[in-house]
């Protein structure tokens, strides 16, 4: 799906010029991330010699990326196959496009850690002591008690808080917070807002299909299930598909566990918190929300790349709604595209109309105009870009 003229125009951002915000991920942020999950887990000498070989061939610019090893199943390494590992392992990490660099460490880091199995840390996902310390902070709990009050809001009141609920969770990401410095002077702001656009395309009793393509768990994907309830319970929509990773990714990526995790969290609250998880808990069991882990969740491409069968499934949705900063960069492709790039032309592609709900936190940005992006470049220098003190919600409202 990439043609010519989106290399010339918007090329692929990959890590390999020292200073930039992706060279910055692969030197620091991934050998951050590495020693956090060292301290998290009893691993044995074996975890740790993987680990540091992952450190050492994935931070070194001359460094390669080493293949999958045996272990991985057959299916897999076809997998990695089809997504780009025959043009890529082999080469160095930061060379290859950002995108795929990030995917693959994730994926290598599973391994190390024996993810994969068979052994003793098989299926023990090495973010969940993370992902559960922030589920159960002060904060989560605070962010539950203000729906008591949100809900004798009008309806509307509530439909915008809950939305921004889900679009600001998105800065509860623990994979920034690894390398963000504290918030500065800069306040939050939207840089486009397309909601009435987004409401527009729900209305009520109209027998709505809505894909939610989740990102992180925990902080953002409680108010991504309040969401959920607020669009099924005043029939935005009828019915909510949640996409989430079939398996740990980007840190704290939201996986089935996750959502269970979610759930209970939500369910054991007092008050409407309560009341929102047990009916969530119940339209899991009508089938008004059901839950989806495709494989292609976690590869290293952007949706324009993808196969047939998730195609056929976004078609069928009125609006699919995707979160965060990593669904953005596949979303319109993981390109230094000028900002003022309309919204709808990178996304003219995907088979149903797609909302973004996402906190700035990497380079890519479309769909702004030029005084907004002139503003933020001369008040703020090129961070204004990558510190998720901004934020989106880009609509395209029209079938492809
Ligand atoms: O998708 P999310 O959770 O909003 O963000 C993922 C993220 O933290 O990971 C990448 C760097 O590691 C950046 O693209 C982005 O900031």
């Amino acid at each position: 799906m990439t043609t010519e003229l989106d290399d010339a125009s918007a090329p692929e951002i990959r890590s390999n010029t020292p200073g930039s915000f992706p060279y910055g991920v692969l030197r620091e942020r991934h050998p951050a991330l590495i020693q956090r999950v060292r301290n998290a887990f009893p691993y044995g000498p074996e975890q740790h010699r993987a680990l540091d070989a992952l450190l050492r061939e994935s931070t070194d610019p001359a460094g390669v990326m080493e293949p999958l090893p045996a272990e991985a199943g057959e299916g897999d390494r076809e997998q990695w196959e089809r997504w780009g590992s025959g043009e890529h392992v082999g080469r160095s990490w930061f060379d290859a496009p950002f995108l795929w660099a990030e995917s693959y460490f994730y994926r290598r880091l599973l391994d190390a850690v024996g993810y994969f199995g068979p052994g003793p840390w098989q299926g023990v996902d090495p973010f969940r002591p993370f992902k559960q310390a922030e589920l159960e902070s002060p904060e989560a709990h605070a962010e539950l008690a203000t729906l008591d009050r949100l809900a004798k809001e009008p309806q509307e009141t509530q439909a915008r808080a809950l939305l921004h609920g889900s679009l600001w969770g998105n800065r509860a990401d623990l994979g920034f917070q690894l390398t963000r410095t504290p918030a500065g002077t800069t306040s939050s702001a939207l840089l486009a807002d397309d909601s009435d656009h987004l409401w527009s395309l729900l209305p009520p009793g109209a027998g709505n299909t809505v894909h939610l393509v989740a990102d992180n768990a925990g902080r953002e994907l409680v108010p991504d299930l309040l969401l959920i309830d607020h669009l099924l319970r005043h029939a935005h929509a009828a019915r909510v598909i949640l996409h989430v990773k079939p398996h740990p990714y980007y840190v704290s990526d939201a996986t089935p566990t996750d959502v269970l995790d979610a759930l209970n969290h939500l369910k054991q609250a007092r008050g409407e918190a309560g009341e929102t998880g047990t009916r969530l808990w119940q339209a899991t069991a009508t089938g008004h929300l059901s839950l989806r882990t495709h494989p292609f969740a976690c590869a290293p491409l952007p949706y324009a790349s993808m196969p047939d069968d998730l195609r056929a499934d976004f078609a069928t949705a009125t609006l699919t709604i995707l979160k965060g900063d990593l669904n953005y960069r596949r979303l319109v492709g993981d390109r230094a595209w000028p900002a003022t790039t309309p919204f709808p032309t990178p996304t003219s592609y995907f088979p149903s109309p797609p909302a973004a709900l996402r906190t700035l936190k990497s380079d890519v940005i479309v769909g702004l105009d030029e005084k907004t992006e002139h503003t933020l470049t001369t008040t703020e220098g090129p961070t204004w870009r990558t510190t998720g003190e901004h934020a989106v919600i880009q609509v395209r409202h029209t079938n492809p």
